[in-house]
C-alpha cells in the first residue's frame, strides 16, 4: 500500500531531503579529515582508538546540542556511529610497525578466521606473515627456522599438541597463543619453549570491523621485556589490553564462555523440541526477545565444534553447569508451589545482590534495544 501524502508534506520532504544531502556532504567532508588523522597516525604508532579525545569531543557536543535544543543523545549517537566508520578507515591506512627488525611471524592456524584476522592485521603493520595448517607440517622446519614470533591459533582441543609438536624454535623467538584458555596452552609454550612466551585471549569473534575498543587479555608467561612491543602492536590497532593471571581468566571463562554458551545451547535445544516456530516468535517478539533469539540464533550459524570445544575445554565448567541445574530446579519448586511471595523474595535478593549494575545494565540494554530497533525496516 502506498504511504500517504500530500502537497504540503511532499514540500516539508524535499526540505528534509536537502538537509540529508547536507548532511551527507559533511560526512565525506570528515570521512576525508579522519583519512588525513589515519596518514599520521600510521607515521607516528598513534592508537586508532583516542578514548580521551572521544570523552572531551562527546561532551562539548552534547552540551552544544542542549543548548540548540537538540537532543544530546542524539549526536552522541551519530558521532558514536560516525567513528566506528572511522576505525575501519584508519585501520585500512595500515599501522606503524613497532617492531623493526623482527623476524617473519608464523601463524599456526593462520588459514582459520581468527588468525586470519591476525594475519592482516601483522601485514597491515608492514610485518612478513606465513601460515602454517595441518597439511603444512613437512615443511614446518623451513617455515620456522629464521621465525622472530610464532601464534598458535588452533582450535582448543589441539593448542596443546601442535604446541608439542614444534621444532625448536630460534632463541629469541617470541611464541604465543590466541586460545580461549589459557592455564594448558602457557604451561605448554614454556615446557615446549624456552625462550619469550606470551599467552593472549583477544575477547571478540574474527569478524570484527576494527579493534577499536576490543578486549585483549594478557597472560604473562616468560621475557616481558622481548613483547612490550606487541602489546604496544595491539593497542596501536587499537584493543584495550586486560592483565590477568592465567588461572582468574579460566575461572572467568566458565561463565563468561562455558556457562554462557552451553545455557544458550540449552536454550537452542528447548525451542527445537518444544517445536517452536520461529517465524511466529519473530511476529510475536518484544525487541528484548528479538535480542535473545539473535543471542541463541547466532550460536548455531556457528561450527558445533567451536562452541563443543570451548564448553568441553573447561572440566570445571561442569560443576557449574551442575550448579545451575540446581538452582533452575530450586526456582522451579517456588512455581511449582505457586509460591509468589517466596519467587519475589528471591528475586529481590538477587536484585541486592546485583545492587547498582542492575541499573546500569537497564541503561545499556536499552540504548541496545533502540539500535535494534533501528535497524529493523519493514
Ligand atoms: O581524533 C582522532 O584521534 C581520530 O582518530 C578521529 C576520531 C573521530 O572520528 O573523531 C576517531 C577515532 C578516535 O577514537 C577519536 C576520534
Amino acid at each position: 500500500m502506498a504511504e500517504p501524502s500530500s502537497a504540503a508534506l511532499d514540500a516539508l520532504r524535499a526540505q528534509i531531503d536537502e538537509v540529508d544531502q547536507e548532511m551527507l556532504a559533511l560526512l565525506q567532508r570528515r570521512l576525508k579529515l579522519v583519512g588525513e588523522v589515519g596518514t599520521i597516525k600510521h607515521r607516528e604508532g598513534v592508537p586508532i582508538y583516542a578514548p580521551k579525545r572521544e570523552a572531551s569531543m562527546l561532551a562539548k557536543r552534547r552540551a552544544e546540542a542542549e543548548a540548540m535544543g537538540v537532543p544530546p543523545q542524539l549526536i552522541e549517537d551519530l558521532l558514536r556511529r560516525i567513528m566506528r566508520e572511522s576505525y575501519v578507515s584508519e585501520k585500512d591506512v595500515g599501522f606503524k610497525r613497532v617492531h623493526d627488525t623482527l623476524g617473519p611471524i608464523v601463524i599456526v592456524g593462520g588459514g582459520g578466521k581468527l588468525g586470519g584476522l591476525f594475519a592482516q592485521l601483522f601485514t597491515l603493520s608492514g610485518y612478513e606473515v606465513r601460515v602454517l595448517e595441518q597439511n603444512d607440517w613437512d615443511r614446518a622446519d623451513a617455515l620456522l627456522a629464521d621465525a622472530g614470533m610464532v601464534v598458535i591459533s588452533v582450535p582448543i582441543d589441539k593448542t596443546c599438541e601442535v604446541i608439542e609438536r614444534l621444532p625448536p624454535l630460534p632463541e629469541e623467538c617470541l611464541l604465543v597463543d590466541l586460545t580461549s584458555i589459557k592455564q594448558a596452552p602457557l604451561a605448554a609454550m614454556l615446557k615446549a619453549h624456552p625462550g619469550p612466551v606470551l599467552g593472549l585471549h583477544p575477547m571478540f569473534g574474527p569478524d570484527v570491523s576494527s579493534l577499536a575498543k576490543q578486549v585483549v587479555v594478557v597472560c604473562h608467561g616468560r621475557g616481558e621485556e622481548h613483547y612490550q612491543w606487541l602489546l604496544k602492536q595491539i593497542a596501536i590497532w587499537g584493543a584495550r589490553l586486560h592483565e590477568a593471571p592465567a588461572s582468574e581468566h579460566d575461572q572467568a571463562m566458565q561463565l563468561v564462555q562455558a556457562m554462557r554458551h552451553f545455557t544458550a545451547f540449552v536454550y537452542g535445544l528447548h525451542l527445537k523440541r518444544e517445536h517452536a516456530d520461529i517465524e511466529q516468535l519473530l511476529q510475536f517478539s518484544s525487541p528484548i526477545y528479538r535480542l535473545e533469539l539473535a543471542m541463541v540464533g547466532r550460536l548455531f550459524a556457528q561450527s558445533p565444534s567451536l562452541y563443543a570445544d570451548i564448553i568441553f575445554a573447561q572440566p570445571d565448567a561442569l560443576a557449574r553447569a551442575r550448579h545451575y541445574l540446581d538452582r533452575y530446579q530450586e526456582a522451579l519448586a517456588l512455581l511449582e508451589a505457586g509460591d509468589k511471595v517466596g519467587f519475589e523474595a528471591l528475586f529481590d535478593d538477587v536484585a541486592q545482590w546485583f545492587g547498582d549494575f542492575a541499573q546500569q545494565f537497564r541503561v545499556e540494554s536499552a540504548n541496545m534495544l533502540m539500535a535494534a530497533n533501528d535497524s529493523r525496516s519493514g
